[in-house]
Parts: C-alpha cells; structure tokens; sequence
C-alpha cells in the first residue's frame, strides 16, 4: 500500500519538489558557508563553476567577483576561492598544508594516483621521497651539461627558423620550439634519455600533452562524472586519431625507458624511473609517473618561455638591458644575474601557465581569516595566481611588464607570487623549470635571436584551465 502510494506520479512530484526547495534553502541560508557572498547560481550549484571551468574563464570571473563582493567569494555551495596572500601560509603551508581537494583525483594516469595527483600524503611521500633529491639545487647544477646541451640545439633550431621565416615569411611558433626544448630537459636529465623533440618539426608529444591540458576544463567534476564525460570527449573528438598516435609514441617511449633499466631482473642506474622501482613500484606505475612528468614538465616550462620572450620583443629597452647585463658577465651564473632574474619572475607572475585556484580541504581545526571570517572544516578554498598576481595593491599597472618592480620588491611581493604554488605541495621541479628558464633566456639573449622579432599577435589568448591552453596552441614570431 505505501510502496504503490510512493510510486503514484503526483506524490514523487511533490516529493522531488520537497525534496529541492529543502536544498535551495539549506545551500542559501543554512549551510555553513552560506555567509560568504558569491553569485545566487555559484551558492546553488556547482554547475556554475564547471561552466566557468569548461569555457576557460574561471579566473577572469572570479577575478571580477572579488571586485564586487571582496577577498573571500563562495563560487560553489562547497567552494571558497580567497584573494588575500596573508591566508596562503595557512592553506597551503602551515602543518604541511591542507590535503588536495578530490577533484586532482581527475589528474590520476592509467588508474594511478601520481606525485602530482595523489591527494593522500603517505602515499605520495614514499614516490616523491624517492625522486625528489633530482629536484634539488645542487643536482640540478651537477646536470647543468645535459640541460645545457638541450638549450643549445633549441638556441640553432630557433636559429633555423628564424633563417627560413625571413626567407619564406611563415611565422614561427616559439611555444612549439620551447615545448620541445622542455621535454627534452626534462627526459634528459631526469630519465637520462632526450626524448629529442627538437629534431621534430611539430613535436610529437603535443597532442599528449594538450589532452592532459584538456582533463582541466573538466578539473572540478566528481571522478566517477569525469570518467565518462571525458570518455565521451574523446569519442567526439575529431583528432582523435592524431591524439592515439601521440598517446601510443609517449607510451612507447616510457615504457621503453623503464624497460631499459632492468637488466636480468635487477634494476641499474639512478634515474628517475630506476628510483621509482627501486621504492618499490610497479613497472606500469612507474611508466604512469614518467608520463606525469612528461605532461607537467612541458607545458607550464613552454609557456613560460614564450610568453617571457613575447614580451621582451615588445620591449626593446629592456632587451638590451638584459643583453648587456648577460654579456658583462660572461663567468657569473645565469642564476646570479639580477636583471635576468626580475625577468623571470616578472614573466612568471604573467605568463599564466596555471592561472587558476590550487583547491584545498580544509581541515578539522578550520580555517580563520583575519578577526572576522572562519571558514569550516571540509570546505574547499584554494588561492589562484590570477587574482594575487594582478592585485593592482601588490602589483601596480599588474598587466605590465615591468621587471624593475623585482629589483626592489616589497615584502609582500614574493609572497603573492605563486606560479609554483605553495608549501609541501609545490612544484616539485621548481629548481629545474626555474634552471631552465634562465638558461634558456641566458642562450637566446646571447645569440641575439630574437632581436629584431615582432609578435604576431599583440594579445595571447588563453583558456583557464588548470594548465592554461594558448588558444591556436600558437605564440608566433616574425622577423622579417
Ligand atoms: C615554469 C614551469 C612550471 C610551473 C609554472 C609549474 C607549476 C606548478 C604548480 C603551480 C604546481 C602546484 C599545483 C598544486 O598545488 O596544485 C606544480 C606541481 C607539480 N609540478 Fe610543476 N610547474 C612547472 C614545471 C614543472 C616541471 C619541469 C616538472 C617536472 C619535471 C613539474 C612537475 C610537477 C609535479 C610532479 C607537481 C606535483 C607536486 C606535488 O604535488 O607534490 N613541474 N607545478
């Protein structure tokens, strides 16, 4: 009798509908950040944020929503996004930081919670325990050959282009070359085997790194949603053919790479991949990590590196200060250059490679900000590059490129400054990426290649992913 009085149509209607105004009124006025200002469709549903995320336009908009409702904004019923540097220690610091919010689950590789995915400590310290003296400042030096060796053939490859775009006026695309450039460092040195994208006129590894670009649009989706929408994105897509042959190079490339350092069942070597089975991982986890590395290690590095020489061409005064500050110091370490390290923060701070928030848990204890706002345990909050690198208070003209700003920064600077993110949970390879940028630099300055290139381009577009996408995958230059 009740079963059937459940099943009438107009009794589940009434029940849907009860069912959904408790919902509405418990996400707006009863949940416990239902105090926090956002916008009516973010404080209902997280749909709001996902089609922030899928359209590429989550930082900008939040960006303006702080304008309008202040340095804490809720931008999904669970979701708190912060513009205040004074609250990153606490997130991401402090205790070691809070845990990764579920969603880098959507990052995980054939199945395998990576270094950069994982969100449970202990599991991601015993792999990064294992790798993470590669990372370290003085490992990065003793391989400054084999980095080098790799920024000198992208240095005559630019060359090259260079030669035949003044001769046939196709533009050159900077962001494939440093694309290249970054992978082979990154396999050189750390897998001890160049994967040597440089020798690639498109680099065959792109369209496995754009569709690890891609998983951002979906970041913020529960995983079990994720898994078939991205199955479906995949379906549809019509490169997908282009996709699966990139796939099947990488996959051949790092399960070569594994394979190659067991010999009769023993493991040789010291690489990256050597350690990782040594710690005691399977040989398809340990491909998984190599690939990790492979998607993270290239892209953010490119586009740095582009976006860094996009505006140096624009800025011509500057580029000579930087020229003659390299050339007056031949035997002085890139590093040490003072000039060329305002360069590379200020480029970092805009280049945007991974404008958005790096969301958190919070954790039993809850967060306080300031006197006033307390956020409570297992809401998500999370800092983003975009809104602390162009906060105009820390930052004035933020959209600028003014590198001088670094030569004297105020205390609050570096702290606002996270292209790396922040705490225990930082890029691991932030000495090698940063290695690479001044090196990089360093060579192209040098040589004088870019003198006298022009962008294509007075604006480089982006989607807001994650990793951000350069819309067109282009930053193009012309010298003729
Ligand atoms: C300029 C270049 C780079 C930038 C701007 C960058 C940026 C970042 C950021 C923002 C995070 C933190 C993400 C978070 O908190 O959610 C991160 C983590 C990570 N990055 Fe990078 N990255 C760069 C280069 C690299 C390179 C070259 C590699 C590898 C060779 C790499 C590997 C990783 C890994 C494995 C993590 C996860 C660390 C962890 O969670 O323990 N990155 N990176």
């Amino acid at each position: 009798m009740a079963l059937t009085s459940l099943l009438d149509p107009l009794n589940a209607l009434s029940a849907t509908i009860i069912g959904l105004i408790s919902l509405i009124t418990y996400r707006l006025y009863l949940h416990p950040i239902a105090h926090i200002p956002g916008p009516f469709l973010a404080r209902l549903t997280s749909l709001w944020l996902y089609k922030q995320s899928y359209h590429g336009t989550e930082a900008t908009t939040i960006s303006e929503l702080h304008k309008k409702y202040g340095p804490i904004v809720r931008v999904a019923p669970n979701e708190v996004e912060i513009a205040d540097g004074t609250a990153s220690h606490s997130i991401y610091v402090k205790g070691g930081g809070f845990m990764k919010a579920d969603c880098y689950k959507n990052f995980d590789i054939d199945g395998y919670a990576t270094i950069f995915s994982g969100l449970v400590p202990a599991h991601r310290g015993v792999r990064a325990k294992a790798v993470v003296g590669m990372f370290a400042p003085s490992s990065v030096r003793e391989g400054r050959d084999v980095i080098y060796a790799c920024v000198e053939r992208m240095v005559e490859r630019l060359e090259r282009e260079k030669e035949k775009e003044e001769v046939k006026g196709e533009p050159v695309n900077i962001l494939n070359i440093f694309r290249s450039l970054a992978l082979d460092a990154v396999t050189a040195y750390l897998f001890n085997k160049p994967y040597n994208g440089i020798a690639e006129d498109k680099l065959s590894a792109s369209h496995f790194v754009d569709s690890f670009v891609a998983v951002g649009r979906f970041f913020y989706l529960p995983n079990w949603i994720f898994k078939i929408v991205e199955l479906i994105a995949a379906r549809m897509d019509e490169g997908k053919l282009d996709v699966w042959k990139s796939i099947t190079t990488v996959d051949k490339f790092t399960a070569a790479l594994v394979d190659e350092v067991v010999v009769e069942g023993h493991v040789i070597g010291n690489t990256y991949q050597a350690r990782l089975l040594n710690a005691g991982m399977s040989r398809e986890e340990t491909i998984a990590q190599c690939k990790d590395l492979m998607f993270a290690g290239t892209d953010s590095t490119a586009m740095n590196m582009g976006m860094i020489c996009w505006y140096l061409v624009q800025c011509p005064e500057k580029y000579e200060r930087l020229r003659k500050e390299i050339l007056e110091n031949p035997d002085t370490d890139a590093q040490s250059l003072p000039y060329l390290s305002a360069v590379i923060k200020e480029g970092l701070r805009l280049a945007m490679a991974n404008p958005t928030r790096l969301p958190r848990v919070v954790s039993p204890s809850g967060l306080q900000i300031g006197s006033h706002t307390t956020i409570p345990p297992g809401t998500i909050v999370g800092l983003s590059a975009h809104t602390l690198h162009f906060n105009e208070d820390i930052f004035p003209k933020a959209h600028e490129f003014i590198p001088e700003r670094w030569l004297e920064p105020t205390p609050e600077m570096p702290r606002d400054s996270i292209p790396f993110g922040l705490g225990p949970r930082q890029c691991i390879a932030r000495t090698l990426a940063t290695a690479e940028l001044y090196w990089g630099i360093e060579a192209l300055i040098r040589k004088d290649v870019l003198r006298g290139a022009k962008p294509v381009k007075d604006k480089i577009e982006i989607m807001e992913w994650f990793n951000s996408k350069v819309k067109g995958e282009k930053i193009e230059l012309v010298w003729s």
